[in-house]
């Protein structure tokens, strides 16, 4: 790294600190290496133009650094020179002239520049729902931004135990605030310690351990959110915080208290001091390098995908030891974590969190619980560990099982450490050694795994019809709508689609970088209207704001999986739709689905649809596919001659001149390209014209809105007719629904027993 890598806001510090350090006489100055100087993550400056990103997922800078070039033999080379001013205790600006007082400079900024001054928050009258928890003022602010008034029912029902030191397993619908369940007993534990001593590295305290980076990403920033509200108001996620912010206000306003007083207490804030408590992620596809730094540093809750996380404890005989000495342990999405294919590192990871008499003895079989155990359990409680899983689809049976689990016997079986890795979630929950003899568990997932505010539906269609459908679905219901394949290749395929048609799609999938998936996930969340186009990696666990859709272009792989899509819209109570589209051959699929969830395939209504303007859609459809494919072929061939090309240079062949030139007008080939290059400029503006003519319903009369079997005028007027389609009214998705014909025989249950999902790889 070369000092240009220093942010632009480090060199306006730069020459501010050159100016105070001539006058600062008491200096001493300490060389460093860049790996030695004390980085902080700052956000992006998105407004700044460098949303771009250009490589940078996320920008470090660092406080009271000078750069100081020295020539030395070897040429001339920058030294990094960390000056720290020790600050007056009320932290006031020296005033004019009395820089010759300013004596100290510090090493590191591990010392904080202030003891803490915790300003009381009087929860009783601000947020009495959540008075009886007795949390800390910092994370009782926090919400109070928030506009969160009560706790979420999950919330409610596990603080209480949580608090207490108890075991959780807890199950709740998608998007009614797991991670605050889990995330507040954490950060209250934390906040009610003493801040890390001066100089003192911190361990980590809390693992919290989820199965996608885009998830484990989303975590650490709702911790942090909690810990830093003003900042994460301010932040590019801005639409929930802003209506936050005015439910606080308006809530406030109740109470007899206005902005002042928030201003008065966001003044009160110290300035600048290493936070009380530190939340880093650790996630694959991002610097291995930079995440060991931050971790060298020291973080108190850490939240990891197992792969990567193993990955850096491989090397880090330190960061083993502070897992055996956590004091939290988490699985969000336990469910997700076995199917993700890092089963074996998580169960590696797992294995340090064992007490030491228990590293081998990992029982496959569930026994009853003894007396003695319960005894031996208790006492574990004391060495400290908590555990919480959380998930919005977690078996009854295995519920049954968490409870009815044992310590080993020492006359059971055990698994060995070489032994393979089990492949379900009850062996999962047998790798977790609760402390507690008797976890909480707290199953308040609704009735068929649907969350009320959903509304679903289904449309009936062959497979090649689907693009069809969907793009009708998409004109016809604006909004944001999430479409899920359960393929890398059907998303590749869309792609060009949408975009020649029109509608503004992003893909998110595993194939693709981790700051492209980042980047497409905020396009998609700041773009009104756009549709995200993604595989699986999507379906657990994120928190999109405002999704109005789910669509099942490809239907899900599992009864879970379909739960779990589902919950990327009606979140926190919010409105939201979801649509499956099923081809015939899927239909017995989609019954055991159905089957799985304890519901019939008559539950789910039909979309209705406007078939005259179907047909329309199909010809465009047909087009852009036309185009695509030529494109396709052009696309193709020239990466077969470019090819042929670097082949014979690097063997030394010289080329038929076909290849070697482009120009040579006569050449049938290049004739030939030609024509084709011509078709396809004529398509496309053959699609650009239809794009631009407005989709009219039959039975109406564009020219005579008064007129027709259907006429208009009462809509324009009103403002209620779809924007898109003249002629249909403008609706949400899920108010014009066919219901079906319940069937009177419930299906087969012995057919939905065995049915364990269709196996769907990615890609
Ligand atoms: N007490 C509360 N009141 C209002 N909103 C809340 C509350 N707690 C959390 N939320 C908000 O609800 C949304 C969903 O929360 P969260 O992501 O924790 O849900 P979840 O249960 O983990 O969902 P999933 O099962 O899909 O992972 C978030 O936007 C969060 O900020």
């Amino acid at each position: 790294m070369s000092p240009s890598n220093l942010t632009q806001k480090q060199s306006s510090k730069r020459k501010t600190q050159d100016k105070a350090s001539s006058t600062r006489k008491k200096a001493k100055i300490q060389h460093h290496t860049v790996e030695d100087l004390p980085w902080k993550t700052v956000k992006r400056p998105i407004e700044a133009g460098l949303d771009g990103d250009d490589g940078i997922l996320e920008l470090e800078e660092i406080d009271g650094v000078e750069v100081v070039y020295e020539d030395t033999e070897g040429g001339r080379v920058a030294r990094f020179n960390i000056v720290k001013q020790d600050v007056t205790p009320d932290d006031e600006e020296p005033s004019p002239g009395t820089d010759e007082q300013q004596p100290e400079i510090v090493l590191h900024e591990t010392a904080p520049l202030h003891e803490e001054i915790v300003q009381p928050f009087n929860s009783e009258q601000l947020l009495p729902e959540w008075h009886k928890y007795l949390l800390h003022p910092q994370l009782l602010r926090a919400i109070h931004t928030k506009g969160f008034l009560s706790p979420t029912p999950i919330q409610a029902a596990s603080l209480p135990v949580a608090l207490a030191d108890r075991d959780v397993v807890g199950v709740a619908q998608t998007g009614s605030g797991k991670t605050l369940a889990y995330g507040l007993p954490i950060l209250q534990y934390i906040l009610s310690q003493p801040r890390p001593a001066p100089g003192i590295k911190r361990r980590v305290r809390a693992l919290i351990l989820a199965p996608t980076r885009e998830l484990a990403l989303q975590v650490s920033s709702h911790l942090n959110a909690l810990l830093n509200p003003i900042d994460t108001i301010k932040g590019k996620d801005s639409e929930e915080s802003s209506k936050a912010l005015e439910n606080a206000g308006k809530h406030k306003g109740k109470n007899g208290k206005g902005k002042a007083q928030d201003n008065v207490e966001s003044k009160a804030q110290p300035k600048k001091s290493p936070p009380h408590v530190s939340v880093a992620a650790i996630v694959g596809g991002m610097s291995a390098q930079k995440q060991r730094r931050i971790l060298d540093r020291g973080v108190d809750v850490l939240v990891a995908t197992p792969g990567r996380l193993w990955d850096i404890m491989e090397a880090d005989d330190n960061l083993s030891k502070e897992i055996k000495q956590l004091r939290f342990l988490v699985l969000d999405e336990a469910d997700r974590m076995i199917e993700a294919g890092h089963f074996a590192e998580l169960e590696n990871i797992l294995r340090l969190t064992l007490r030491e008499s228990k590293e081998d003895q990992i029982q496959t079989e569930f026994d009853g619980q003894s007396g003695d155990e319960e005894e031996d359990s208790k006492e574990g409680i004391k060495d400290g560990l908590q555990t919480f899983v959380f998930s919005a689809t977690l078996s009854k049976d295995l519920q049954r099982n968490v409870k009815r689990r044992s310590r080993p016997k020492s006359t059971g079986k055990y698994r060995k450490r070489d032994e393979k890795p089990a492949s379900t979630l009850d062996d999962l929950l047998l790798r977790l050694d609760f402390r507690d003899p008797d976890p909480m568990v707290i199953d308040l997932s609704p009735v068929g795994g649907v969350v009320s505010t959903l509304k679903e539906a289904k449309i009936e269609c062959l497979s090649a019809d689907k693009d069809v459908y969907l793009y009708y679905f998409l004109l016809r219901y604006p909004g944001k709508s999430l479409v899920f394949l359960s393929s890398i290749d059907g998303i590749r395929r869309l792609m060009p689609l949408t975009e020649l048609l029109g509608l503004k799609a992003f893909p998110l999938h595993s194939q693709l970088e981790q700051r492209q998936r980042l980047k497409n996930l905020d396009r998609f969340t700041n773009t009104p209207n756009s549709i995200l186009l993604a595989t699986d990696i999507a379906a657990r666990g994120l928190d999109i704001p405002a999704v109005d859709h789910v669509i099942h272009y490809q239907i899900p792989r599992s009864a879970d999986s379909y739960v779990h899509r589902n919950g990327r819209t009606a979140r926190a109570m919010r409105k939201g739709f979801s649509m499956l589209m099923c081809a015939p051959d899927e239909r017995r699929v989609v019954r055991a689905l159905l089957g799985n969830l304890g519901r019939q395939d008559s539950d789910i209504p039909e979309v209705s649809v406007e078939h005259s303007l179907l047909d329309k859609l199909k010809y465009r459809v047909q087009l852009a596919r036309k185009i695509e494919m030529t494109h396709h072929k052009i696309k193709k061939a020239n990466h077969e001659r470019n090819w042929m090309r670097e082949a014979a240079e690097a063997m030394e062949i010289e080329l038929d001149s076909d290849y070697i030139s482009d120009d040579n007008e006569d050449k049938p080939s290049n004739q030939k390209r030609k024509a084709k290059d011509a078709k396809n400029a004529a398509l496309k503006a053959e699609l650009k014209q239809l794009l631009s003519q407005p989709l009219v319903a039959r039975g109406v009369l564009a020219k005579y809105i008064t007129s027709g079997s259907r006429p208009i005028v009462d809509d324009l007027i009103s403002g209620d007719s779809n924007e898109m389609m003249v002629g249909l009214r403008k609706e949400e998705a899920g108010s014009n629904l066919v219901a079906l014909k319940k069937k009177k025989k419930p299906p087969v249950e012995k057919e939905y027993e065995e049915w364990g999902g269709i196996d769907i790889s990615e890609g």
